[in-house]
Parts: structure tokens; C-alpha cells; sequence
């Protein structure tokens, strides 16, 4: 290994030009050695200034270009399992952007691809895990301040959603975020959903069914339900009540600056995800390339991303069918069993 990581960014769009700069101006420990984007036009703008790096129209060509050690996935969903099971076979490390893989089929190849090798290679990008608030939920519900959790109240709601956002990416592009979070605070797997359609919002594009209220069921009798709406129009609020036998808490009440003057306050609300989760993706990357310096892989593994696909999939056939969804997930390898995350 070099003396700084050399890392191949797979997706030059938001989220890959974000951790592009942040691999090269936050970071430490590691360099961007390759870019890949068949909009070879937007690779080249995300990399700007930026010496000794390669430019590639294939995201497997990026894979094998020199210096590169290490993968950082951030083109859509539905091309994921083609980049993550081109790095497996090259034993290269990766970070993955949620969702790991959409469809659960296809999680699930790329699962027992990595159990296969016997060992962990990759870390997929559920960077709530690294928010401060999320952790200081996690260590409260941990340490049973609040007694035995019985429920979640979550809010997500997006300023606007992208031209290509469907009425299933609500949940399983929004709310796999939730689903993660549910499952890594309340240590417990989901097992059923209920999505329910309210009359979609006038502010939403026609046809996409915005907003959903989604309920999930744990296999420990808990309550996790999510107000996702991603064309609210007025701002990036993510919020989480835990309530448990003897307390409750709340995360995600206020992120910007609470401004008093003239009689009045006013509190800043932050507009999108960069914002709002900047310190969690900072820390996400930060550990994803101190731990591929020690030859280790920590935070969400390939099984959180396939348990995230299989709900949200449950969830969308809810959404389409009507009624609950029963979650079954298939039986899981032993190499998912450690818990440091
Ligand atoms: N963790 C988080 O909070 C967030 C995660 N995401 C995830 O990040 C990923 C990318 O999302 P965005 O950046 O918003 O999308 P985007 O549409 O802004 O950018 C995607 C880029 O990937 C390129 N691309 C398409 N196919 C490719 C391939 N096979 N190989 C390499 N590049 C390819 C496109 O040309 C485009 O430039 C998605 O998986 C998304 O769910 C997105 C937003 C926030
Ligand atoms: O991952 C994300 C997006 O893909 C998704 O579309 C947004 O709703 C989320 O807030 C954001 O964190």
C-alpha cells in the first residue's frame, strides 16, 4: 500500500463529486487515484485541480488503473453489484453507497460473493451510524436509559426529490436510510411493513406518490414508523424519537443557526443531506480509510445492506399491493455475525 490509500471514486455525480472533495481536502490518509463516470465530461469537472488522477468512462477500466487500491461507489443503485463484485474479484476494499444493491436478489449474490472470500471487503454507506446525534441515541438505548424501546417515530423529508425519483425510491432510496437506523439503534431485525398513500402533495411531480407513511414491524414487538416526504419544499429535516418504557428521546430538532432580532426568532433549516450529514460523511470516510490501512473492514457490512434491500423491497410491494408484507430474510453467513461496528 502506498503511503496515502489510493482510491478509485466510481460516480462522479452528488454524492461521488462530494467524497472526491473529501477524500482529497478533509480526509487524511488517502488520495483519489481514479475516477470513472461515463459522463466522462462531469468526472473530469468533479476531479478539477486535482494531480494524478486518471479519468475513465468504464467503471471497471478505473478498478485497474494504476495506484488504485481501494473503491469508493457512488454511481446509481442499479449498478452497483456489477462495480462491488468487480472489486471483490480484484480483493479490493470498498465503500459502498446505500442502497448496496436495490433489488434483494442481487444483495443477496452480493453477500454470499463476499462470504465466499471468507472475509469482509466491504462497508456500505449508511452514514447515520456516524452522526453524532444517532450515536448518542445508540449509546442511550444501549445503556437502557430508556428502559425496553417500544417505538420510533422518524421523519424524513427532502426540500425536492431528482427528476429520475420514483413513488418505490421513497423507500427504497429514502427510507433505507430508516431502515438501517432502525435495525442498528433497536439491535433488531424488521419484520413486517405497512405502507400507507396519503393524496400526494400538489407540490410533488405528478404521479410520484409523496408522501408515504410507512410502519415496521420488529421481531421483538417494537413500532418503527416513518413520515418520508421528499418534496416538502421548505427544508432537509431528519428527525428520530425513540420512546421506551421509562423515556424518550429525540434527535434531529434543530441544525442551523436559531437567529433572535426585531421581537422575533427564526431558525435556519438546513436545504439537503450535504449539509446536514457533512460531519457524519466525514467521519464514515475517514473510518472507512483508517480501517483499509489496517487491513480491517468495520461499520454496516454487506448483510445490513442486504437486510435494508430485502425490507425496502417488502416495503414497496406494500406500497403497490396494499396491506402488510411479511419480511423474510434469507439465512445469515457466519461471517456476519461479528457486531463491532
Ligand atoms: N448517503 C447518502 O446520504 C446519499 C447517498 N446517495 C447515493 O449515492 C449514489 C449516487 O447518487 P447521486 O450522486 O445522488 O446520483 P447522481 O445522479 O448525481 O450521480 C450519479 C453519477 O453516476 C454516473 N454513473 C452512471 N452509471 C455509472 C456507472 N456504471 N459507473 C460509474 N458511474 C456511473 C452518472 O453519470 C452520474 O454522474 C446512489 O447510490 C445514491 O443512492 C445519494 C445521495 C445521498
Ligand atoms: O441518500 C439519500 C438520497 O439518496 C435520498 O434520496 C434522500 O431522501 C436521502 O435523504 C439522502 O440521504
Amino acid at each position: 500500500m502506498g503511503e496515502l490509500l489510493g482510491v478509485a471514486v466510481l460516480g462522479a455525480g452528488h454524492m461521488g463529486a462530494d467524497h472526491i472533495r473529501r477524500l482529497d481536502q478533509v480526509v487524511s490518509g488517502a488520495r483519489v487515484a481514479a475516477v470513472a463516470d461515463p459522463d466522462t465530461a462531469r468526472a473530469k469537472e468533479a476531479v478539477g485541480g486535482i494531480a494524478g488522477v486518471s479519468v475513465h468512462e468504464d467503471a471497471v477500466a478505473a478498478l485497474d488503473a494504476p495506484g488504485v487500491e481501494a473503491v469508493l461507489i457512488a454511481s446509481p443503485g442499479p449498478a452497483h453489484e456489477e462495480a462491488l463484485l468487480a472489486a471483490f474479484a480484484r480483493g479490493l476494499p470498498v465503500l459502498c453507497e446505500k442502497p448496496m444493491v436495490p433489488d434483494s436478489d442481487g444483495a443477496l449474490r452480493v453477500v454470499e460473493a463476499e462470504a465466499r472470500l471468507g472475509r469482509r471487503l466491504a462497508q456500505i454507506g449508511f452514514m447515520r451510524r456516524y452522526d453524532a446525534e444517532y450515536r448518542r441515541l445508540k449509546s442511550l438505548l444501549d445503556g437502557g436509559a430508556l428502559g425496553r424501546p417500544l417505538m420510533l417515530h422518524c421523519t424524513h423529508r427532502n426540500v425536492s426529490s431528482p427528476p429520475h425519483f420514483t413513488s418505490a425510491m421513497l423507500i427504497n432510496s429514502s427510507v433505507s436510510h430508516e431502515i438501517d437506523a432502525a435495525r442498528w439503534l433497536l439491535g433488531q431485525e424488521l419484520t413486517a411493513v405497512t405502507v400507507l398513500r396519503p393524496a400526494p402533495s400538489s407540490g410533488a411531480p405528478q404521479g410520484l406518490l409523496d408522501p408515504q407513511f410507512v410502519l415496521f414491524e420488529t421481531e421483538r414487538g417494537a413500532l418503527v414508523d416513518v413520515e418520508v416526504f421528499v418534496n416538502c419544499g421548505f427544508g432537509y429535516q431528519v428527525r428520530c424519537e425513540a420512546v421506551g418504557e421509562t423515556g424518550s428521546a429525540r434527535i434531529g430538532e434543530e441544525h442551523g443557526m436559531a437567529v433572535t432580532s426585531g421581537g422575533g426568532a427564526r431558525q435556519e433549516v438546513p436545504q439537503d443531506y450535504l449539509v446536514r450529514f457533512a460531519d457524519a460523511y466525514d467521519r464514515e470516510v475517514q473510518a472507512w480509510v483508517d480501517a483499509t490501512r489496517r487491513g480491517r473492514v468495520t461499520g454496516p457490512d454487506t448483510w445490513d445492506g442486504y437486510a435494508a434491500s430485502a425490507v425496502a423491497e417488502a416495503g414497496v410491494r406494500s406500497l403497490e399491493e396494499g396491506g402488510r408484507v411479511q419480511i423474510t430474510l434469507a439465512p445469515r453467513p457466519d461471517l456476519y455475525a461479528r457486531t463491532d461496528r
